[in-house]
């Protein structure tokens, strides 16, 4: 521990130990919003099963995989892949290749998180690789994992999964019981690998990031750079502060996270926002977020749940919606998105026009049923602005993208990734739509107005305001984000200087 202390004062932070929090990392000098205040490569790690496409086992790309010729299980990119995860695979593929075929049907990516764990103890055990102060199995040992508080059907599924792992490493000295624990472990302490569109690429365990507590009002963000675990300031951190994370999706009401924290992560948050819980704005911002919305459609008022059970009225104008009401369209659209969720999301357009109209039957009915900035609609925009892209309408997806900004900028605080991210492909749409329509306008030789490309220049720029905080500038990302950004410029003083020369 002392170790850790030592590399983590040359960066700035300490590790303290709070009652109601455990480990927290705290701030020993201040950090500016954009920061990087530490980074970590993943004890271990493993590609995510993708539905369509498998990934590299090392840098989690689908493209010119190559299977391990000998345990049959684990896919490269390429050599230079291979030879990064050489040290462990070499025990790892002895391992698998003895696992018979049945049994390799059920090894699903936390086993194989729980086998190179213990693969990686024994080497580090062995000297075979070395170990350092951010890289060693005391860290791991330090984690949090919950065990008591776990209920006793998961307890019983830890031990079967704990079992198969007991039986595919064959190693002594390893006790059921432990590798349980180890599982009770990972699920409040690994992290979900993205890349920098928060896409799911992967899960690793990275014991150092792990110490960060939560807040929903996060002072700082986890990005992934591959691999490579990046936490950076959001918010200007001054000295002897407590380094905070979101676990959880923010958007939603106290209530919401509340309950997904409790449930995985077994604690009650008292951040600045759980804090208002009951209070007046909280009720408000609830009842916006996840409510319903007035009966007069021109009215944008809250609904509250009236004291004597008739239903609900709005804040705004007082009008009442019936319980029963209410009660019908909901029911409707549960029974669609369970639909929706059922049909096949091949890629292919005949399955992508199903679920299409589903989504939009869901919408109009949640338009009827829920508040304009409500979640619930935002999220089957969302989903609705992806199937447009996927079949290429682009004009209609803008529209899409557009409608969601609102709620977004309501729901996340300003240097947020998802906000920024949200700006990137609005500016993307603005810019592709007045690509198409420049071709066309040239075609015809007509004027097109430079309000297009404006657009696309405020909305692309919104966006590097946010994800140069939480990204940084030296991904390929955010240099592709640069050079969009750039051109749109450049087109904007072009046709500035068309329009001049020709008036
Ligand atoms: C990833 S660990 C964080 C480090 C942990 N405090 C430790 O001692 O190792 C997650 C666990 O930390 C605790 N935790 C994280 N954020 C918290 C918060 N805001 N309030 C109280 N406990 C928190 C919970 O026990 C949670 O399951």
């Amino acid at each position: 521990m002392e170790d850790l202390q030592g590399v983590l004062s040359q960066r700035g932070l300490t590790v303290s130990t709070l009652p109601d929090k455990g480990r927290c990392l705290f701030s020993i000098r201040d950090f500016s919003p954009g920061e990087v205040i530490l980074n970590e490569e993943p004890f271990v790690s493993v590609p995510s099963r993708a539905s369509v496409d498998s990934r590299c086992e090392w840098c989690f790309s689908t493209s010119n995989l190559k299977r391990c010729s000998a345990c049959q299980v684990v896919l490269y990119c390429g050599s230079t892949c291979q030879k990064s995860d050489w040290k462990l695979h070499r025990l790892e593929c002895g391992v698998l290749s003895k696992v018979n075929k049945d049994r390799l049907k059920s090894l699903t990516p936390s086993i194989r998180l729980m086998v190179k764990l213990y693969l990686w103890r024994k080497l580090q055990n062995e000297k075979i690789i070395p170990t350092t102060a951010t890289d060693n199995y005391n860290l791991v040992e330090a984690l949090v994992s919950h065990i008591s508080e776990i209920d006793e059907k998961q307890l019983v599924l830890y031990a079967q999964m704990a079992n198969l792992v007991n039986l595919i490493l064959e190693l002594p000295g390893i006790g059921i019981k432990e590798i349980a624990e180890n599982f009770s472990k990972l699920a409040c302490n690994a992290h979900t690998i993205c890349d920098s569109e928060l896409r799911p690429l992967g899960t690793g365990l990275y014991p150092v990031i792990s110490i960060i507590n939560h807040s929903c009002l996060p002072n700082a963000v986890l990005v992934f750079e591959g691999r490579l675990a990046v936490v950076r300031a959001v918010q200007h951190i001054p000295k002897g502060t407590e380094v905070s994370i979101s676990y959880i999706e923010t958007a939603g009401s106290t209530m919401t996270r509340q309950k997904a924290l409790k449930e995985q992560y077994f604690f009650s948050c008292s951040c600045p926002r759980c804090a208002k819980l009951g209070q007046c704005d909280d009720i408000q911002e609830s009842a916006i977020l996840e409510g319903y919305r007035c009966k007069d459609a021109e009215c944008c008022g809250f609904l509250i749940r009236d004291s004597g059970d008739k239903g609900f009225i709005c804040q705004h104008c007082g009008l009442v919606r019936g319980k029963e009401e209410i009660k019908k369209i909901a029911s409707e659209a549960k029974l669609l998105s369970e639909k929706a969720s059922k049909l096949p999301s091949s890629g292919c357009s005949s399955d992508n026009t199903e679920a299409y109209v589903t989504y939009k039957m869901i919408e109009e009915l949640q338009l009827k049923l829920c508040h304009p900035f409500s979640i619930d609609l935002m999220r089957t925009r969302e989903t609705l602005l992806k199937m447009l892209m996927e079949l290429q309408d682009w004009k209609e997806a803008l529209a899409y993208c557009r409608s969601t900004i609102p709620v977004y900028q309501r729901a996340y605080p300003g240097f947020h990734p998802l906000l920024g991210l949200q700006y990137y492909t609005c500016g993307k749409l603005e810019w592709f739509e007045f690509a198409l329509f420049f071709v066309y306008f040239c075609l015809l030789r007509m004027d097109l107005s430079l309000g297009d490309t404006d657009n696309a220049i405020k909305s692309l720029s919104k966006a590097m305001d946010i994800l140069r905080i939480t990204h940084g500038m030296n991904t390929p990302f955010m240099k592709e984000l640069s050079i969009k950004l750039e051109e749109a410029h450049a087109e904007a003083s072009y046709k500035l200087s068309s329009k001049n020369n020709s008036s």
